[in-house]
């Protein structure tokens, strides 16, 4: 209960459809997280995943249930939750250091002009832009753009990280140094953050846990994933860790084919008590609430894995 500083309980979203219907995304979705945790969505295109995140943020809202962050129900947006978004949403008339301090201000408003320098450097330091401070964004690299929206997002200090696929738009070189800033802070600081990717490698890196959502529309939360890899992972040497094609085949498995499967071959889901799995070691299969869950009582769940 007391841990659970992320708790989505039920929510739904329903949208109107031209013929004076409604169109259910997703409903029944409950999830939580620990305070510091790292959480990744996966799931196709459509299922709801933005939304979900949208709803996490305050910039929707559920036609059911409710969102709890840090014992209180949500409303709206908030400084304690910053959002990143695949475009960077920079304000083009400002520098690199502008962009930081606005944030900055619109968190500490009495902060005088000295105090909002120092504070946004700190951050622009952080992800690796000294020395861009006085650049306008168009003077910047598509990297350069999503490292000052990090910076943007963590000087205002926020409880929680939103990533909406933050680094689908950059080059590969680019996008794994900034996992690797990404996971270095939020490592460093305890942040804790829920990002939305396609990307499963990016997922095996950087999440505590994977949430594998089945396809839209009337979507579920399957499975959530339990990542085996220690925590001192690196990026480079990820897929030499005896566990990583566990991992990797048994979320590849679930976006392959029982995503789209789900609904009639698990009968038996319940949303409240998602399986908990931890691929490459079955023994540890469990419940949400902590409750024992084999593969003969769910037929969905195929036996992870356990190549090398
Ligand atoms: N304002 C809206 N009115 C009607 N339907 C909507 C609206 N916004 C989103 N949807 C529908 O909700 C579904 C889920 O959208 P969402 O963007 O959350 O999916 P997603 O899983 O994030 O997809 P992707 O991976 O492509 O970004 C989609 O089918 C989309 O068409």
């Amino acid at each position: 209960m007391t841990d659970k500083f992320i708790s989505i309980e039920g929510i739904a979203r329903r949208y109107p459809d031209a013929g004076g219907g409604g169109t259910t995304i997703f409903e029944n979705l409950w999830l939580s997280m620990k305070r510091g945790e790292f959480g990744c969505v996966i799931g196709h295109s459509g299922c709801g995943k933005t939304t979900v995140l949208n709803i996490l943020a305050g910039l929707d809202e559920p036609s059911e249930g409710a969102v709890i962050v840090d014992g209180q129900a949500i409303e709206g947006t908030s400084l304690d939750r910053a959002v990143i978004f695949q475009s960077h949403a920079l304000l083009p008339w400002r520098t690199v250091l502008g962009n930081v301090a606005y944030a900055v201000t619109s968190k500490w408003r009495n902060w005088d002009r000295v105090k909002v320098k120092a504070h946004a450097q700190k951050f622009i330091d952080l992800v690796g832009l000294t020395g861009s401070e006085h650049k306008r964004p168009s003077e910047l690299s598509g990297g350069m753009k999503q490292r000052v929206g990090i910076a943007r997002a963590l000087s205002i200090t926020p409880k929680i990280m939103l990533m909406d696929e933050p680094f689908s738009a950059l080059d590969a070189l680019t996008r794994g140094t900034l996992q690797d800033e990404v996971r270095r802070i939020c490592l460093e600081t305890g942040q804790t953050a829920f990002m939305i990717t396609h990307d499963v490698d990016e997922a095996i890196y950087l999440a505590d846990k994977i949430f594998l959502m089945t396809n839209g529309p009337g979507a579920v939360l399957a499975e959530i994933v339990e990542n085996p890899l220690p925590k001192d992972r690196g990026r480079i040497d990820l897929h030499r860790h005896p566990l990583y094609y566990a991992v990797r085949n048994h979320i590849v498995d679930f976006l392959v084919s029982r995503s789209k499967t789900f609904a009639a071959t698990v009968t038996d889901h319940d949303p409240r008590n998602v399986p908990v799995v931890r691929p490459g070691k079955p023994e540890l299969i469990v419940t949400s609430t902590g409750e024992d869950f084999t593969e003969a009582s769910w037929p969905g769940l195929a036996r992870p894995s356990t190549s090398s």
